[in-house]
């Protein structure tokens, strides 16, 4: 695509961790291998995949997923101390996030300690995790409702420390674009050498969008998550985030996005969470076009009404006849399944196929249409 350069912007993505904390959502070791081969197929930059201190069973799908060798980057989720960091070296994976709630609230109200606590704590797991050669990204839950000179402080604490960087979490979905621009543009101004990962939360359905004001604001990386599966209302979706950074941002970040459908069935069906088919990027039917004037459009140039083809998203277009289709769209409809049919007869149909598409509430299928084009050679004849 024009204007599309590469660029620094790396995907960590979480599905293996936040995505499987969805209440309810458990995957199988099997189902985490395949899906972890097919991230890692596509090109994602790094997987979370899982939290060692959960106990033994997870600690072995994690050394299962160690095993398979894969170019992505293996990285484990742990609180901010040094047991759960042990038993993420006990699985082999070279780089953890140590997780610090960071807000007041969270400070006060969850952990119930005090902003001395965490710094401790942050030095305490940082130094540790360093010491024994890990990648680190400290993690900052509840990132945007804390104090921005508190986040700097512990930005400077990590970054002196030897962190690799800083995830700013909206941990419960409640920035706008216009915020999380400017909060995560204050740290990258401030702490310019560490660098700044987005966790973005959909609460109220801005997950994808202030990921992308993230990187606008300077984070270069963005978590993740597969159909944006995640805790509560999910995280941002990796195949929106990739295909919005790449059509609306001008960034590749270098992911065969070709290969979206495919892992988004898989993740749909190892959730047990259906892909809704109206799904942005990935849903079965987003390339549908029934309407008359799309139908004739999308027919002479799919550009008319297609900001992505979907081919790039291993999609296909289909063209329906249905209750707002015009004459185009009918001759489409009947071309495909073997039927050449003029504008005339469209037209003629076209009534026919309003009063069925309105009975059966729904799209013709090719033997509905079938049926009214041998009732009206019927009534020609006769
Ligand atoms: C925003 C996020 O998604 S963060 C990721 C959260 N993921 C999960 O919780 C899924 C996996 N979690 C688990 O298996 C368990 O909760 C475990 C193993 C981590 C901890 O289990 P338990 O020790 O039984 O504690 P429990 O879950 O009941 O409570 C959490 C404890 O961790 C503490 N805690 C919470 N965040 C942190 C943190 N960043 N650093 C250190 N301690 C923390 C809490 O204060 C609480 O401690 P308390 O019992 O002394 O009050
Ligand atoms: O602390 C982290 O690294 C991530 C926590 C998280 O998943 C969140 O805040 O939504």
């Amino acid at each position: 695509m024009a204007g599309v350069t590469k660029s620094q912007v790396f995907i960590g993505d979480t599905t293996l961790r936040d995505g499987e904390q969805t209440a309810g959502v458990v995957f199988t070791v099997k189902e985490k291998i395949s899906i972890a081969r097919q991230l890692d197929a596509m090109g994602v930059h790094e997987l979370e995949c899982g939290i060692p201190a959960m106990g033994e069973e997870e600690r072995d799908s994690i050394r299962a997923l160690v095993a398979l060798g894969l170019s992505a980057r293996l990285i484990t989720w742990n609180r901010a101390v040094v047991p759960d960091i042990e038993a993420s070296i006990a699985c082999g994976v070279e780089a953890v996030d140590i997780s610090l709630s960071v807000s007041d609230i969270m400070i006060e109200h969850k952990i119930n300690k005090s902003r001395d606590f965490v710094k401790e704590q942050l030095k305490r797991a940082l130094c540790f995790a360093k010491q024994n050669g890990l990648y680190v990204c400290v993690g900052g839950e509840d990132a945007s409702r804390a104090d921005s000179d508190f986040l700097i402080e512990l930005m400077q604490i990590a970054q002196t420390n030897g962190a690799d960087r800083f995830r700013f979490c909206d941990t419960l979905g409640i920035l706008d674009p216009f915020a999380m621009f400017e909060k995560v543009g204050r740290l990258r101004a401030a702490v310019p050498g560490l660098d700044i990962e987005v966790h973005t939360h959909n609460d109220l359905g801005l997950a994808t969008a202030n990921a992308l004001a993230g990187v606008r604001g300077g984070a270069s990386y963005i978590s993740t998550t597969v159909n944006g599966l995640g805790e509560r209302a999910g995280n941002a979706a990796l195949e929106e985030v990739v295909m919005a950074l790449k059509v609306a941002c001008g960034i590749d970040v270098g992911i065969d996005t070709r290969r979206f459908q495919s892992v988004s069935r898989l993740v749909g069906r190892a959730s047990n969470r259906e892909v809704p088919p109206w799904k942005a990027v990935v849903g079965e039917r987003v390339f549908s076009h029934e309407s008359g004037l799309h139908a004739d459009g999308v027919l002479k140039d799919p550009k008319n009404y297609e900001g992505f083809t979907p081919e790039e998203v291993g999609l296909k277009r289909h063209i329906v006849a249905g209750k707002h289709s015009g004459t185009n769209g009918i001759v489409e409809s009947y071309r495909q399944i073997g039927i050449p049919i003029s504008r005339e007869e469209a037209q003629e149909l076209m009534d026919k196929v309003r009063s069925t598409a309105q009975r059966i509430k729904g799209p013709l299928a090719p033997m509905d249409l079938v049926k009214l084009h041998k009732r009206r050679g019927v009534s020609l004849a006769a």
